[in-house]
């Protein structure tokens, strides 16, 4: 059932916003190859994409500890400002890995060991460990000084710290991902453009259709040997994955372009 629910919601839910990466893409490849950027654009986004893959193959342990230090830097990018940036991007990036780590240590430690054999487990002893020692201060910190602040921020983060612990950690990541970073993207890729979320929605389509055949080829070679339930996990994550490294890289090159250009 939880597995049903993580499925559906990082496929239709969570997709759409990877789907608009290739606006990212156009932006920062036009200037230098002009109408041929869909060329240079599929080629290092499946390029980058086929590394992570291969890296996990390789290596699952190191494939899983740079998902997981991509996805907590890239989950600390959205909406942390103030002076205190690198704090709080380091507290909020860190909610939706580490308090479910420290909060369910048996589950996690079931899912890395599916992820990545027994050193997943052991990854998930560095995080209950030396990361969360470093987490949890840092989380206590950036709640005691944005709550009168900007309450609102503050809120949101301690409200995701208590799902995290409260729900199994596929149900928080899957509600997480879907009722605010997925939302977050999308509603920022609007603000930017003033496009309806329709318009949005059907722009990226094509690229979200590709992401899920992916991810429906990915099934289909992961389980054999495994169950349905274990297969599936392995594969939304390792996808997640592979689909985080081009669109980590593509959307933070178009905000530091965009920023340069704002500030000449
Ligand atoms: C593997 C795994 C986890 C980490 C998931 C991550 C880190 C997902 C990142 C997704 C990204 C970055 C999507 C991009 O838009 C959890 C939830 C801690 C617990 C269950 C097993």
């Amino acid at each position: 059932m939880q597995v049903a629910v993580l499925v559906a919601g990082v496929v239709l839910v969570g997709t759409p916003h990877g789907g608009l990466d290739h606006r990212a893409g156009r932006e920062v490849l036009t200037p230098s190859f002009g109408a041929a950027w869909p060329l240079p654009f599929a080629g290092a986004y499946i390029g980058a994409a086929a590394a992570m893959v291969a890296l996990w193959c390789a290596l699952p342990v190191v494939g899983l500890a740079l998902f997981l230090a991509l996805s907590w830097a890239h989950f600390g990018e959205a909406n942390s400002h103030g002076a205190w940036l690198v704090v709080e991007r380091f507290a909020r990036g860190g909610i939706p890995i580490v308090a479910p780590a420290l909060a369910h240590p048996g589950d996690i430690d079931m899912i890395f060991g599916w992820m990545a054999g027994t050193d997943g487990a052991a990854l998930a002893t560095i995080l209950r460990g030396p990361a969360a020692w470093a987490w949890v201060p840092a989380l206590v910190a950036y709640l005691t000084r944005t709550a009168l602040t900007r309450a609102s921020a503050s809120l949101e983060s301690a409200a995701l710290t208590a799902v995290a612990v409260a729900l199994s950690p596929l149900l928080s990541f899957t509600l997480f991902f879907c009722l605010v970073h997925a939302p977050r993207a999308m509603i920022e890729a609007g603000r930017e453009t003033g496009e309806s979320p329709l318009h949005l929605l059907r722009n990226a389509a094509p690229l979200s259709f590709a992401a899920a055949a992916m991810a429906a080829a990915g099934y289909t070679l992961l389980v054999d040997g495994a169950t349905p339930e274990v297969a599936a996990v392995r594969t939304v994550f390792i996808w997640l994955a592979a689909l985080t490294v081009p669109h980590m890289l593509l959307t933070s090159i178009a905000a530091r372009a965009r920023q340069g250009r704002r500030r000449p």
